[in-house]
């Protein structure tokens, strides 16, 4: 059998095969509460065959949100939308995930297809954004944000802890913390954003400080037998990428030691003047020097939507877990598309019986 197509156990979890859809906005709720096309979105996806289904990034706080139209987990109307969404994708036979984070400098954005830049002070949706230090990620996203103060900072973990216990409340059994993509917790971690210069900031201990803290308070909130997980820019493409590298595999060491099941390892997005070297899978051979070297689960995107390079990559042992995003959007069903590629004739095996009872049996296309 494929190792694509392999059950995956972590902790008391076991995911049907070895692909993930990961969190991606959708920038369409109202107040951070969950709607129809959510519900619809979601449910397609884990109707589509994938082991997991990460609901997308989800902030701990109003300020915390990209944009006026990402999802939160700040209050219970929002916990109790999100309940059914759990609940529906575990009836489709998924793992239902979660990712919670706080965009930090990035926040206050119009939406992509509006802008993706900074809303205009002026507009009344707009909002004062917090980071690490006052500097601007600058391009699209110019604000300059506030220096968080160490009650801000107390308070910000605190909203993870409270995010953390509705979203085992909400019935999720996978919690992703967003570390990554130039969010809050990335500029903590960077050294474009953060220069701080107390215990937040300066060398690479104090950088992963917040990170830590932030894992600590939300393991405490999080049952022990259910995944644990973080996704971490481990790479800027800035320059400067073995420093960072080897700062973030030392720090994802800490996080193993400190309760971390697995890491959805991504990039830093820290700064605009990177050199990304899009590609095909371009990330997995970090990916894989990741796992190696911190000795963790990792799970990685990035172009990983080719059937057989994904396969390729689970059966060498390279990664967990394979993250497929865009190819999703074109494609809910694109599980059901892998196993066709790859020759595993039984759809049942990764489709609802409603589909797959004919899909097996009455094929006579190719
Ligand atoms: C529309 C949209 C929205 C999001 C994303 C992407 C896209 C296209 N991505 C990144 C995504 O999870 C994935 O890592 C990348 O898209 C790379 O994988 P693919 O090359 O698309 O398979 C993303 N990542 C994340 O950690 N949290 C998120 O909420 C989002 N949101
Ligand atoms: N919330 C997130 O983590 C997001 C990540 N993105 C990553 C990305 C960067 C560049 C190109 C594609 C995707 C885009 C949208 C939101």
């Amino acid at each position: 059998m494929p190792g694509l197509f392999s059950p995956f156990e972590l902790k008391d979890v076991t995911l049907r095969n070895r692909i993930a859809v990961p969190p991606m906005c959708q920038y369409s709720a109202v107040d951070g509460v969950s709607n129809d096309w959510h519900r619809v979105h979601y449910n397609s996806l884990a109707r589509g065959g994938a082991g997991l289904v990460i609901v997308e990034a989800t902030a701990v706080s109003p300020e915390g949100r990209i944009t006026p139209g990402c999802l939160g987990l700040w209050n219970d109307e929002q916990a109790e939308k999100l309940a059914q969404i759990a609940r529906e994708i575990k009836a489709a036979g998924a793992i239902p995930g979660i990712q919670i984070g706080h965009a930090g400098r990035k926040a206050s954005a119009n939406l992509p297809w509006e802008g993706d830049d900074h809303i205009v002070k002026t507009d009344p949706r707009s909002w004062e954004t917090l980071s690490p230090s006052a500097v601007a990620f600058g391009s699209n996203l110019p604000q300059v944000p506030q220096e968080m103060t160490l009650a801000d900072i107390a308070r910000v973990r605190n909203d993870f802890a409270d995010a953390t216990r509705r979203a085992r409340e909400a019935g999720f059994e996978w919690l992703e913390l967003h570390f990554a993509h130039g969010y809050l917790a990335q500029s903590f971690f960077s050294v474009h954003a953060n220069q701080r210069q107390d215990q937040y900031g300066g060398n690479a201990e104090n950088r992963g400080r917040f990170l830590l803290e932030t894992l600590d308070a939300v393991r405490h909130q999080w049952p022990e037998n259910l995944p644990l997980t973080a996704r971490f820019g481990v790479i800027e493409y800035d320059g400067r990428d073995e420093e960072t590298l080897s700062e973030a595999i030392d720090l994802t060491k800490k996080f193993r030691a400190n309760g971390l099941d697995l890491l959805s390892v991504s990039v830093g997005f820290s700064t605009p003047d990177s050199n990304i070297p899009w590609g095909p899978a371009f990330l997995a051979p970090v990916a894989v020097r990741v796992k190696r070297e911190a000795n963790i689960a990792v799970a990685s995107a990035w172009g990983i939507d080719a059937p057989l390079i994904a396969n390729q990559t689970i059966e060498k042992g390279e990664l967990d877990l394979v993250m497929v995003g865009k190819a999703h959007l074109a494609n809910p069903n694109w599980t059901y598309q892998a196993a066709r590629d790859l020759k595993k004739e039984q759809a049942s095996w990764v489709l609802p019986a409603p589909y797959a009872h004919w899909l097996d049996r009455y094929r006579v296309s190719q």
